[in-house]
């Protein structure tokens, strides 16, 4: 605190000189009164300031963050200046302490030093389509000539979403699920709990073999039934697969809007080519929850299906009912498929649940707090597990790409190129292992 106190005091005349307008956020009430001094006097120094904006987060978290933006919408609800139903994700991130950045205000470059590859509940829901760069360099040595590398990292990448601007417990077949793990080289009590995966590739997949575009995906809904089986033999407790995002439904919804307005030719075949690889995934959809019922009901997997519904054709609607009325017994694991999700979607409902309860008097905005929160997820049916202990997104982009924002706060993060109709038992094990040498400290830092 002392240090963050002079880090402010002894910057004052660099923030002046370079016209750095300065912001410190985080929770108020845990920093001392010299500290909330020194960051007053700072951010009311520099308001005029202009040139860039420096926010020095202290005593933060994103889902903190998250929360105090929960509650003031709640205040509104019960103020009757809102309905419930109008809280979206704009409304939302207007209320996040990264609104002071204007149209700045998610990071397109997050970088970590030291050789972690997680968030430590920094600016979750602002890092949905933030480039990750994680370096081994400790912060003290990360100089010049090391952001330079970062940023040409950060120019070389394809950010193709730019405009959106525990240990385990085990049941009774721990013997076997151990010899099979540690025939793999892995360890059964550091096996992840939850693992979620961002099946990401199968389009280029198919491109690289003269395929197309629906046997790609035919080729990916093949991994992820590996997948299914191999972390029910490896005593996985709960698997989240990104199968469609909210953002790629909006995609391909925006191109058929300019093809309305504009009859243009181009965008008209690019709105059809997106309409069919929409019919065409959630044809996949459809069948992967029927044709896999053989490995649920073999391996007494519990199916969930998450995201919008709205967005949802009535026959995948329905093979979601079907497989979740089916499984419902099952209790070895959970299989939860996120389509037609996002991360902020998911912040949005909960926000609009707990608003709803304000509103009918049940609830006061104040006492809303994390656990309330993560409480109305979608991965809440996952009851301790809700949180993914690794996320594996495959296909070589370094991002989050709006998954699980909330819930990632904490996950192991695992990237690799392999494209996902690829990703089979040995990169599974590769991954796995990663997880194993990591050593994770959920913000409890040694002293
Ligand atoms: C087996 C199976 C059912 C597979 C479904 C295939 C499919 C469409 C997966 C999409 C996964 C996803 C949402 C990736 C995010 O990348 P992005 O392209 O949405 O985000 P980005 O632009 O930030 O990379």
């Amino acid at each position: 605190m002392e240090l963050i106190e002079r880090l402010i005091r002894d910057n004052m005349d660099l923030f002046m000189s370079e016209q750095v307008r300065v912001h410190v956020t985080g929770d108020t009430s845990r920093r001392p009164a010299s500290l909330q001094d020194a960051a007053r006097e700072a951010e009311e120094m520099t308001r005029n300031h202009s040139r860039y904006h420096f926010i020095l987060a202290t005593c933060y978290s994103g889902r903190w963050d998250i929360v105090q933006a929960c509650r003031e919408l709640a205040t509104k609800v019960q103020d009757n200046q809102l309905r419930p139903e109008d809280i979206d994700e704009s409304m939302l991130a207007g209320h996040l302490a990264t609104n002071v950045l204007g149209e700045f205000a998610c990071p397109d470059l997050l970088i970590r030093t030291s050789g972690e590859l997680r968030l430590s509940n920094f600016l979750l829901w602002q890092c949905a389509y933030s480039e990750l760069y994680f370096t081994s360099t400790m912060w003290p040595d990360f100089g010049e000539d090391e952001y330079i590398k970062a940023l040409k990292a950060f120019q070389s990448r394809d950010r193709r979403n730019f405009m959106h601007g525990r240990m385990a417990d085990h049941g009774s077949d721990d013997l076997l699920q151990a010899e099979e793990l540690v025939k793999n080289g892995l360890r059964l009590e550091l096996m992840p709990q939850h693992v979620a995966f961002v099946m990401d590739g199968n389009r280029r997949w198919a491109q690289a073999r003269g395929l197309t575009t629906p046997e790609g995906h035919e080729a990916g809904g093949q991994a992820l039934r590996k997948i299914l089986e191999l972390s029910a033999a490896w005593g996985i407790r709960a698997i989240t697969a990104f199968a469609f995002s909210l953002e790629n439904f909006r995609r391909s919804q925006a191109r058929h809007t300019l093809l309305v307005a504009f009859n243009f030719f181009i965008s008209c075949f690019e709105s059809a080519c997106m309409q069919e690889e929409v019919d065409c995934v959630m044809e996949l959809i459809d069948r992967l929850l029927r044709d896999n019922m053989d490995v649920f009901m073999r391996n007494g997997v519990r199916v969930y299906v998450t995201g919008d519904p709205s967005r949802l054709p009535p026959s995948v609607q329905d093979a979601a009912r079907q497989a979740q009325e089916m499984t419902r017994n099952h209790s070895r694991y959970k299989f939860i498929l996120a389509t037609c999700y996002s991360g902020r979607w998911d912040i949005v409902q909960a926000c609009r649940e707990l608003a709803t309860k304000v509103q009918d008097n049940q609830l006061r905005p104040e006492d809303i707090d994390e656990s309330m929160l993560a409480g109305h997820l979608a991965t809440n049916v996952l009851g301790e597990f809700a949180c993914p202990d690794l996320l594996i997104r495959t296909s070589g982009e370094l991002r989050l790409s709006n998954f699980l924002l909330w819930q990632s706060a904490y996950s192991e993060l695992y990237f690799t190129d392999t494209l996902w109709p690829d990703f089979g038992e040995d990169e599974y094990i590769q991954a796995l292992k990663a997880f194993q040498s990591r050593e994770r400290r959920f913000g409890q830092r040694k002293m």
